[in-house]
C-alpha cells in the first residue's frame, strides 16, 4: 500500500483547496488562545532558535579562515584551534536545538492532552441526535487524526516559520558581509534551483494524493468486509468471490499508482540532487572568475568556499518558506474541522436553574407533546397521555408509529417541540439532567455491552455494588446461574459489543443492570425477539419482578404485557387514536383490534400460559 512521504505536504489538495477556511482575526486568536498557557515555553523556543541560528554559522565562516589562514598559510597549531572552535560550535549548536525540539515536542503534546480532553468532554456530552448524524469514522479521525495533526502544527509550521525565517536573514547578513559580489550570485543561483524542483514536486504530489485516494478505497473494502457484521453478511450471501474480484481490482489500480508514484519519486530525487549540485558550481565559476581575473582583491579561496556552504544552508529554509502559506492554509483548515465539532449547539442542555425535586410521586404526564426529527415533518403529535405513579401503560402500534420517538422524550434523548413531559408535576426540561436520567431506566432492545467482563458491565450502572448486590440482581434476571457456571464467573469477558453472549444473555444482562441501577420509572422496548417461548417467558418473569413497585411504560409486543397494562396507548403514524384497557379496546373494533388480530394473536397460546 503506498505510505504518505515523509515530511509536510508542499501543495494543498483539490480538497483542500475546495474547502479552504476563511482565515479570519477571530479565528487567528481563537487558535492562539490554546498557545497561551505555554507562552514561556514558547519564548524560550524562539530565543534557542534565534541562538542556535547565529552559532550554526560558525563552523561554515570557520571553514573559509581554514582554508585561507590555516591550510594556506601552512599553520598546524592555528588549524587545531580552529578545528576545535567548529567543534565546539557544532555541539553547542546541536545542544540548543535538542533542548529546543524537547520544549516543541512537549508543547504541543500538551496542547493535544488539553484539546483531546476538551473535545471527549465536549462528544460525549452531545445529544443524542449528534450520534445518529455523524459518520461513525469522522468522530474517530477528528478526536485522532486532526488532533494529532495540530500537534505537527504546533513543533511544524509554527517554529519553522521562525526558524527558518531567522536562519535566511542570519545567513544572508553573513555572506553579504563576507563578500558582497560573491553573495550577490549566490542569490542570483537561489531561484534557478528552487524553481524547478518545485514544478516537479508539484507533479508528483499529484500521485501522491491519487495513491492515496486509492488506499483509502482499499482500506475501506477491508473494513467494510473484513468486521464482524461485515465478513458475516459476505458469507451468507456467498458473496466471497466478487469482494476478492472487487479488492484484486482496487490492489491493481493501486499498485500501479504506486510504481508510478515510486519511479517520480526516483526522478524528483534525482533532478534535486542535480539541481543542488549546480548551485555550488556555478558559484565556484564565478568566485573562481573573480579570483583568477583578479576583479576583487578582498575575494580569497577561504571566502567562495564558505560562501557556498551558506548559500547552500538557504535552499531548504527558503523552499520551507515558499510552503509557509501551504502549511498555514493547511493548520488553519484543520484547527477550524475541530472547532467545527466544538460549536455544534447541544441541543438537549442542563437548563440554567437545573431543579432537583423531592417527588412524592413519580407520575409520568404527555402533555400535547409534538416532535419531529426533521423540520416540516411531525413524527409525534398532540400525544395526551398519563402514567400513574406505580402502574404500567403499554403502548403499541404499527412499525414506525412513533412509540420508539415517544419513550425517548422522557430522559430527554430529545427535546419535545411542542407540549411537555413532567414527572410528578416538573417539566423534565427543567430538572437536573444528571438526577433526571438517574430516576428513569431503559431496557431496549438492543442491549449494548462495553468489551470487558459481566461484573464490569453489571458495575455501570452501580459503581460501588457489593458481590452480594450484584448476585441479587442477577438472580432477579435468572442469569445468575449462567455466570456461576462459566469457568470465569462473573469475571467472563463478554467480547466485542457482548458478542459472546445469546441474545437472551445479553438482555438479561440488561435487566440486571436497571436492577442494580434501581431507578423510579421504567421504561421498557420489548423484544420483538427470535428467542424461543421458554427463554422469552423467563425473561418476562424477570421483567414482571423488576417492574413491581416502578411507574412502567412498556412499548408492547407482547400479549400478556398488554393483558397487564393498567392503560394501553395506541399510536398510529404519530398520533395517539386509542387509549384505555384490553377489553375496551377490543370491543372498541379500532386500530387496536386490527394490531390485536395480526401482532399479538400469534403468541396467545404462548402468552396465555403465564399471564
Ligand atoms: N433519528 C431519526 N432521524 C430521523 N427520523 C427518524 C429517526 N428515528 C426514527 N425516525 C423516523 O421516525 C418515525 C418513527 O420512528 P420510531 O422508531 O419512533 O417508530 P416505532 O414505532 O418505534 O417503530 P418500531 O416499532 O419499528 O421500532 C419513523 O418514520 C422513523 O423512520
Amino acid at each position: 500500500m503506498a505510505t504518505r512521504p515523509p515530511g509536510p505536504r508542499r501543495f494543498l489538495t483539490e480538497e483542500e483547496r475546495n474547502n479552504k477556511p476563511e482565515i479570519t482575526k477571530e479565528l487567528i486568536f481563537r487558535i492562539l488562545s490554546y498557545l497561551k498557557p505555554y507562552r514561556l515555553q514558547f519564548i524560550f523556543v524562539f530565543i534557542a532558535i534565534v541562538a542556535s541560528s547565529i552559532i550554526g554559522l560558525w563552523p561554515s565562516i570557520i571553514t573559509g579562515r581554514i582554508v585561507d589562514e590555516a591550510l594556506t598559510g601552512q599553520n598546524l597549531a592555528l588549524l587545531v584551534r580552529l578545528l576545535l572552535l567548529a567543534f565546539v560550535t557544532l555541539v553547542g549548536s546541536q545542544f540548543i536545538i535538542t533542548m529546543e525540539s524537547y520544549i516543541n515536542a512537549w508543547i504541543s503534546h500538551k496542547i493535544i492532552y488539553d484539546m483531546k480532553n476538551q473535545m471527549y468532554r465536549h462528544l460525549i456530552l452531545m445529544p443524542q441526535s449528534f450520534f445518529l448524524g455523524e459518520k461513525q469514522g469522522d468522530i474517530i479521525t477528528r478526536m485522532n487524526s486532526d488532533i494529532g495533526g495540530v500537534s505537527a502544527i504546533i513543533s511544524g509550521t509554527l517554529t519553522s516559520i521562525v526558524s527558518h525565517a531567522i536562519v535566511v536573514l542570519t545567513t544572508l547578513v553573513a555572506v553579504f558581509l563576507m563578500n558582497w559580489k560573491l553573495a550577490l550570485v549566490g542569490v542570483v543561483v537561489i531561484p534557478i534551483i528552487i524553481i524547478p524542483s518545485r514544478q516537479v514536486g508539484r507533479t508528483r504530489w499529484k500521485l501522491l494524493s491519487e495513491s492515496q485516494q486509492k488506499s483509502d478505497e482499499m482500506n475501506q473494502i477491508i473494513n467494510e468486509t473484513l468486521s464482524i457484521s461485515g465478513s458475516l453478511l459476505v458469507k451468507l450471501f456467498t458473496k466471497e468471490e466478487k469482494e476478492i474480484e472487487k479488492f484484486d481490482q482496487a490492489n491493481q489500480e493501486l499498485t500501479e499508482i504506486a510504481m508510478k508514484e515510486e519511479r517520480s519519486g526516483r526522478f524528483f530525487r534525482v533532478m534535486m540532487g542535480l539541481f543542488a549540485q549546480i548551485g555550488p558550481l556555478l558559484i565556484y565559476f564565478a568566485g573562481g572568475y573573480m579570483l583568477i581575473r583578479q576583479v576583487d582583491d578582498a575575494l580569497t579561496v577561504g571566502v567562495i568556499t564558505s560562501t557556498v556552504i551558506l548559500i547552500n544552508r538557504l535552499y531548504r529554509p527558503i523552499q520551507m518558506l515558499l510552503n509557509v502559506k501551504v502549511d498555514f492554509v493547511r493548520s488553519v483548515a484543520l484547527f477550524s474541522r475541530i472547532f467545527e465539532y466544538f460549536d455544534r449547539p447541544s441541543d438537549v442542555k442542563n437548563p440554567e436553574d437545573p431543579q432537583k425535586p423531592e417527588l412524592k410521586t413519580t407520575e409520568v404526564v404527555f402533555d400535547e407533546v409534538r416532535f419531529s426529527y426533521r423540520l416540516g415533518i411531525d413524527t409525534v403529535k398532540e400525544i395526551s397521555f398519563q402514567v400513574d405513579d406505580g402502574s404500567m401503560v403499554a403502548i403499541v402500534g404499527p412499525s414506525g408509529s412513533g412509540k420508539s420517538t415517544i419513550i425517548n422524550l422522557i430522559p430527554r434523548l430529545y427535546d419535545v417541540d411542542e407540549g411537555a413531559v413532567r414527572i410528578g408535576g416538573v417539566d423534565v426540561r427543567d430538572m437536573d439532567l444528571t438526577y433526571l436520567r438517574n430516576l428513569v431506566g431503559f431496557v431496549s432492545q438492543d442491549t449494548y455491552l462495553f468489551n470487558g467482563t459481566i461484573r464490569e458491565n453489571l458495575l455501570y450502572a452501580k459503581e460501588d455494588a457489593t458481590q452480594e448486590e450484584l448476585e441479587e440482581a442477577c438472580r432477579i434476571a435468572d442469569l445468575h446461574e449462567f455466570i456461576v457456571n462459566q469457568p470465569d464467573g462473573y469475571n467472563t469477558l463478554v467480547g466485542n459489543r457482548g458478542l459472546k453472549l445469546s441474545g437472551g444473555e445479553k438482555q438479561r444482562v440488561s435487566i440486571a443492570r436497571v436492577v442494580l441501577k434501581d431507578p423510579k420509572i421504567l421504561v421498557l422496548d420489548e423484544a420483538t425477539s427470535s428467542l424461543d417461548s421458554i427463554s422469552e417467558s423467563s425473561i418476562q418473569k424477570s421483567l414482571e419482578l423488576v417492574m413491581k413497585h416502578r411507574t412502567n411504560i412498556v412499548i408492547a409486543h407482547r400479549l400478556s404485557t398488554v393483558l397487564a397494562a393498567d392503560q394501553i396507548v395506541v399510536i398510529d403514524k404519530g398520533m395517539l387514536v386509542e387509549k384505555g384497557r384490553h377489553d375496551e379496546l377490543l370491543a372498541g373494533g379500532g386500530i387496536y383490534k386490527q394490531l390485536f388480530d395480526t401482532q399479538f394473536e400469534k403468541v396467545l397460546e404462548d402468552a396465555s400460559s403465564y399471564c
